[in-house]
């Protein structure tokens, strides 16, 4: 049977003739003799293994027929009305790529293709002002000639990137890598370019490059029918199923250690990444238990839809322990610990908290912190005695070290807490603390991060629950999450693979792995190429964490060095002098974009609270716009999304409008008055890192309104 080897054109055409195109490769998968496909080559031909097949009477598909590897192999290069497809399949060839070993369809005689636009030459053009010539582009990287000048004469990266997006595969990805600082010999490596051996037999020689990691983000091996029917059927937004960066596949197949860490800024595909992994591991060993968890439930459902949409054949495990991969957010695999560990979690509670309670099932209220400190009559200044100060010690220093009196308390090291504390000080914090454990013990609750101190107990003790542990969004995770996940799974081979991004900070307080029993010790690898944001909308995002002193899991500094695939309009940003007027703003470019036929469930706006989240959706109801608030609900379509920033980390829309920006309430600016200046620091990265959370939700549009 014949092996179909699909490009990124099905992606492209339109309902009916995809559907076609469908019954004519599902049949010529079957078997290519069929007269009714009517394959066949094409007298003087570029190509002489070029075939043309019949899609229906009006449309043809063009294809490159290979022998080899003990069968024929069709690479799929397009769909075409018939007179169309016959002048492409006489001038387009398939070919190894002499230098840099990747296949290359190029056309002998090129239909005239739009040039980079015309723009005045004031200053020289990119490329050669980043020190790129002719022969690093043509003789290092193998990019063609003709190419290769445009890239040359491009004024700028916006123009650069225009040229990137017309070439599909491993030229555009080249392309993008080179408006960047990186060296040649890196953009090279990093697509594992290598001149080509030659055996000979063409053919072969083809096959072998087409199989090579930089081909894969651009030529794919179909596996069995119902691969086939997904990959023709999706839009390009589907196209991270099939098309991986060979960067994100290394990172998908590669056999680690002990734990992992892959670092990138938004949109850099680390979702996609651990998607695949779960998949590539669950292939690897059908009985192995796999745990892939999130910060937060919706999140967590998002992975569920993503790993069915990629491959519906993996089992998804309804519970730990169970093999296949068990999707769960980080507290509710801490609350399935704590649930199905039954009265056995009376000594975990003990370790964690030293008071023996077996069904501690109620969650502690949000607000009980400021309810102690009020009814305390505690002598501590206002910087110490205050909810977020007191959370932060909690979930840093008490619970991971399994504080459980005054005594342990005096003595336990407190590294990386800016206020100092003497022992007067302590007591009095500690006063506090037990004041908080006494309630939290009459009413029976745990709060999220004692709930996961004590499943990271009861897993230490009793054993881990999962062979390979996946975590997205890391950088939000609370030292007691850490301990639960190095819990959950025994250290050894692919134990933990996390994806994270200190950029994207929202929750909880800056850690460091190493405290908590994760040990990277240089593994730890970062994405650079963002795949949803454009390149302006990202230059937008980026500029808005200028300054800030962001540190990694590690330690080190995070590093802001990102590339964009894609190239949009300008974010418009408006200033508004009052809220009416905000609303007004919002209204107004939100019925432009409808009325030019976009559709509204794929529009957000993106706000702080869910007090100005009601307030959006009245004023767009009001103006004639359909909008709803989104909660933990899911978004359904026919109306305009509105939702806190937080509930839209880890989506995306094709336009978004960032409301709010620069706006602080007088509650914020009191509360932020009232922390220590370290405290204060941190939270106003965070407030950083959530704008930058919501720019970087755009895929295509991006609109800003400031509030002063
Ligand atoms: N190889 C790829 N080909 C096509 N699209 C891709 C590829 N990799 C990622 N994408 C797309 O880029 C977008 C961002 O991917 P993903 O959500 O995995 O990034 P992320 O790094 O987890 O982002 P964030 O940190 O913002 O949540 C998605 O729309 C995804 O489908």
């Amino acid at each position: 049977m014949p092996t179909i080897i699909m490009t990124k054109w099905p992606l492209k055409i339109d309902g009916s003739v995809k559907a076609k195109a469908m019954t004519f490769l599902q049949k010529l998968s079957e078997d290519d003799t069929m007269p009714g496909l009517h394959v066949e080559p094409i007298a003087h031909a570029a190509d002489p293994r070029v075939r043309t097949g019949r899609v229906d009477q009006f449309w043809r598909a063009v294809m490159f027929r290979l022998d080899g590897e003990g069968g024929s192999h069709y690479v799929v290069h397009g769909v075409w009305p018939h007179d169309d497809a016959i002048s492409v399949a006489h001038r387009v060839r398939l070919k190894v790529n002499p230098i840099n070993g990747l296949p290359q369809i190029e056309e002998t005689e090129q239909p005239s293709s739009p040039a980079v636009p015309p723009k005045p030459q004031v200053v020289e053009p990119l490329l050669p002002r980043l020190g790129r010539t002719l022969g690093d582009l043509v003789e290092r990287l193998g990019i063609p000639e003709e190419v290769a000048e445009q890239a040359l004469a491009a004024p700028d990266e916006d123009a650069v990137l225009e040229l990137a997006q017309r070439h599909e595969g491993w030229l555009g990805l080249l392309l993008v890598d080179l408006t960047g600082r990186d060296p040649i010999d890196t953009i090279a490596d990093r697509l594992q370019l290598e001149a080509p051996e030659q055996t000979g037999d063409e053919d072969a020689d083809l096959l072998v490059s087409l199989k090579k990691p930089g081909a894969q983000s651009q030529f794919a091996f179909i596996d069995g029918q119902e691969e086939l029917r997904r990959v023709i059927e999706e839009d390009d937004f589907g196209s991270w199923r099939v098309f991986l960066h060979p960067e994100q596949r290394r990172y998908v197949s590669r056999s680690y250690s002990g734990p992992f860490r892959l670092s990138g800024g938004a949109g850099t595909g680390k979702t996609v990444v651990l998607i695949h992994r779960a998949r590539s591991l669950a292939r690897r060993n059908p009985a192995a238990r796999i745990v892939l968890t999130t910060f937060t439930t919706n999140l967590a459902e998002s992975l569920k839809d993503g790993l069915a949409q990629l491959d519906p054949t993996v089992p998804q495990a309804a519970k730990l322990n169970d093999p296949g991969v068990h999707i769960a957010g980080v507290d509710a695999l801490a609350a399935s610990v704590i649930r199905s560990a039954g009265s056995a979690i009376a000594d975990a509670v003990q370790t964690v908290l030293g008071d023996a309670r077996s069904a501690p099932t109620g969650r502690t209220p949000s607000g009980r912190w400021r309810e102690v400190v009020e009814s305390s009559g505690t002598t501590l200044p206002a910087e110490i005695a205050n909810e977020t100060f007191l959370s932060a010690e909690y979930a840093l220093v008490v619970l991971p070290n399994q504080v459980k009196n005054e005594d342990q308390y005096r003595r336990v090291r407190r590294p990386g807490r800016g206020v100092a504390l003497d022992r007067a000080r302590r007591d009095a914090v500690w006063a506090l603390i037990a004041a908080y454990r006494a309630q939290s013990r009459i009413d029976g609750t745990l709060d999220f991060s004692e709930a996961a101190a004590v499943a990271a107990a009861h897993l230490a003790a009793a054993g881990g629950a999962a062979d390979h542990v996946l975590i997205d969004e890391g950088q939000d995770l609370s030292p007691s999450h850490w301990q639960m996940v190095r819990a959950l799974a025994d250290e050894g081979a692919d134990d933990l693979f996390i994806a994270e991004d200190s950029h994207q900070r929202i929750y909880g307080n800056r850690i460091v792995l190493g405290r908590y029993g994760i040990r990277i010790v240089g593994r730890s690898q970062r994405l650079t190429l963002n795949y949803r944001t454009t390149a302006q909308n990202l230059r937008y995002a980026m500029a808005i964490l200028d300054g800030g002193d962001f540190l990694d899991l590690e330690e080190e500094a995070e590093s802001t060095g990102y590339r964009s695939a894609r190239s949009g309009p300008e974010p418009a940003v408006d200033d508004a002098g009052s809220l009416i007027a905000e609303l007004d703003i919002i209204a107004t470019r939100i019925k432009a974009w409808l009325s030019m036929g976009t559709r509204p469930e794929t529009v957000a706006v993106l706000v702080h609270d869910k007090l100005q989240r009601e307030r959006v959706v009245n004023a767009l109801t009001e103006r004639g716009v359909p909008a709803r608030a989104v909660d933990r609900d899911r978004p359904t379509d026919g109306r305009v999304l509105v939702m806190t920033m937080h509930r839209a980390k880890g989506m995306e829309f094709a336009k978004v409008v960032l409301a709010d920006v620069g706006f602080q309430s007088a509650a914020e600016k009191e509360r932020l008055k009232r922390l220590d200046d370290s405290e204060r620091r941190d939270a106003e990265l965070r407030a950083r890192s959530l704008v930058y959370v919501a720019a970087t939700r755009a895929r295509d549009e991006l609109a800003v309104v400031q509030r002063r």
